[in-house]
């Protein structure tokens, strides 16, 4: 099991010199108590003014080794934990990429984005705090009280007396803040998501005049973040007074029974100032103590969510398998069911059909009858529960990923281009796709004369600080994307829906010289018969098969579609 820890394990090297200067440093700040101790005893209350001299010079050096291991601890802690994140970054976000469809249900975009910032900079702060400042602090309390009792053993023993007590505490405390902060880092999850959904809906909620019941929403949503969080924060507050009031009464304690024992000659009095000297040094550290433990509670909640994600296992997506086809382009679903994962309803029942390399089948159906869902099988981005679905020949189960999605080139429903050049976003769908290619698809898709309008033609930026283009350029693009690539299969879910007749004409005259298999969901009758063959879509059963002529018979609720349809473009016309 690999935990997020394990990460560490290229920095040992680098860990062990920070640890080791940061020994050196601890080892300087318990010296430094027996020095002073020494210089009063030994050089003023004994009046020898060299030895004064001398260990003071002593107490210089020691400080100087202090500051110069102090920063280059500094410099390896930083370098170690940034480098760790940045490692631990990498690696979930490559889990994310290969997880299955059936794995982003589970794991929402807004909580996958809190792991991959707020969560791992959580962790990458403990690192480098253990490493700079967290093991000091224990370590600091257990060397001051080995130092004190080298000291004087008996007053040490009234430091040593409220430990066990302060340890229970200690350990109690950690426990609920674990589960307090996982509480919180959970409702960040859901003020991210908010944010997310708010801010890609902006103009949906300008529309509809929402912005004040969202806003409330929000503050609903921030406020439970609020109360977590100063609950959370609520128990870690107490933890400081508690430990300090327990420190000062061992203090007292020592500066009662030292007073004692100094009268009686059984102690000196640089030995009681040692004393409380190292007295101090632990209740320091004990300060630091309610720090760091809400640091590790909030950094353990942190690495439990992302070792969610390193040991999610669902199989992942297989990429290995067969890499030639056996008839490139030939599809073929037979008696094919499907059920979401983590779902009971089929959303497909019992479907069946086949095209042959280069044919076409239009999908059409009420929204919500299984048409995303059936265009999902072929790239295998799920499994046909029931049935089998046969791509290029094979079992879609034996390809290997890689080489299957290479040949497909799908569209999606809504048209997603990312922030960079138009050129940019045309060759993802084939990197390295020379400048031609990109323009030749660009006008297959009926894009290229408007991309040549631009100022910057095809280096115009698109995206949060590029132009917005029109959804129907949108479309234009996904789909010259989608061509680039020069798939044997096409798959278009809806996404000619903003054309203009004229414009969706010039695309499928364009589209039918391609030498792609074409599976295109559609709501035009108009579209639909341009393919070889139409599948009507009803509750995820295929109601109706065939040409557009065989529908038009054997289906009445074609017909009525069809006719509803030529009455609405002889109204456009009238
Ligand atoms: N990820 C999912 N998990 C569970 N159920 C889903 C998921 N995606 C879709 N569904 C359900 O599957 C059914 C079919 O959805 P699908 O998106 O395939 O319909 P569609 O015909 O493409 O609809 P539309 O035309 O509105 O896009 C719907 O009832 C929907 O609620």
């Amino acid at each position: 099991m690999k935990t997020v820890f394990s990460y560490t394990k290229p920095y040992s090297l680098l860990i062990g010199v920070a640890l080791f200067l940061m020994l050196l440093e601890l080892a300087v700040e318990l010296l430094q108590p027996l020095v002073i101790a020494s210089i009063i005893d030994d050089g003023i209350v004994a009046g020898d003014q060299d030895t004064v001299t001398r260990l003071g010079l002593v107490l210089i050096g020691l400080s100087l080794i202090a500051f110069l291991s102090g920063v280059v601890n500094s410099y390896f802690a930083s370098h170690v934990s940034h480098s760790f994140s940045f490692d631990v970054r990498r690696e979930v976000y490559g889990r994310v990429q290969s997880f299955s469809l059936a794995m982003f249900n589970k794991f929402p975009a807004s909580g996958l984005i809190t792991r991959l910032t707020s969560d791992v900079q959580l962790i990458q702060q403990v690192l480098y705090m253990s490493l700079r400042i967290m093991l000091r602090a224990p370590l600091l309390v257990v060397g001051s009280m080995v130092m004190a009792f080298v000291v004087n053993a008996q007053l040490a023993i009234y430091l040593i007396v409220v430990f066990p007590v302060l340890l229970a505490f200690l350990y109690f405390m950690v426990r609920k803040g674990v589960v307090y902060f996982s509480f919180v880092q959970q409702r960040l999850d859901k003020v991210n998501r908010m944010v997310q959904e708010n801010l890609q809906a902006v103009r949906l909620i300008k529309a509809y005049l929402r912005g004040k019941y969202e806003a409330n929403r929000f503050s609903e949503v921030a406020g439970a973040l609020k109360t977590d969080t100063v609950k959370a924060f609520r128990i870690m507050e107490v933890i400081l007074p508690i430990l300090l009031f327990g420190m000062n009464i061992s203090l007292l304690a020592v500066v009662w029974f030292g007073a004692f024992e100094i009268q009686s000659g059984d102690a000196q009095i640089g030995e009681l100032v040692a004393i409380v000297n190292y007295a101090m040094r632990m209740t320091g550290a004990f300060s630091m103590f309610s720090f760091i433990i809400m640091a590790f509670a909030r950094a353990k909640a942190s690495s439990d969510r992302i070792e969610e994600i390193l040991l999610a296992d669902d199989g992942g997506e297989e990429v290995q398998g067969a890499m030639a086809p056996v008839e490139e382009g030939a599809i073929r679903l037979d008696d094919v069911s499907f059920t979401y994962p983590g779902t009971s309803r089929k959303v497909l029942q019992n479907i069946s059909f086949e095209l042959a390399p280069r044919e076409k089948l239009a999908i059409m159906g009420a929204t919500g009858s299984g048409k995303t869902s059936l265009l999902q099988l072929i790239p295998r981005f799920y499994e046909a529960t029931e049935g089998t679905v046969y791509v290029h020949g094979r079992d879609v189960r034996e390809w290997d990923l890689q080489e299957l999605r290479k040949s497909i080139g799908l569209v999606p429903q809504q048209s997603m281009l990312f922030t960079g050049s138009i050129s940019d976003n045309l060759s993802w769908g084939k990197e390295q796709a020379e400048l031609p290619e990109l323009t030749g698809a660009a006008e297959k898709a009926q894009i290229d004369e408007t991309v040549r309008r631009f100022p910057k033609g095809y280096e115009t930026r698109v995206g949060q600080k590029g132009v917005n283009l029109s959804g129907g350029q949108k479309q234009r693009l996904s789909i010259a994307r989608a061509l680039v690539r020069k798939p044997s299969i096409l798959i278009l879910d809806d996404s000619t829906s903003a054309l203009d007749v004229k414009t969706e004409s010039a695309l499928w005259a364009e589209l039918d010289k391609e030498q792609a298999t074409t599976l295109l969901v559609t709501q035009k009758v108009r579209t639909a018969m341009r393919a070889d063959r139409i599948l009507l879509l009803e509750d995820g059963v295929a109601s109706a098969y065939g040409t557009h002529d065989e529908l038009l018979e054997m289906s009445s609720l074609y017909r009525e579609i069809a006719q509803s349809q030529q009455a609405e473009e002889v109204d456009e016309y009238v």
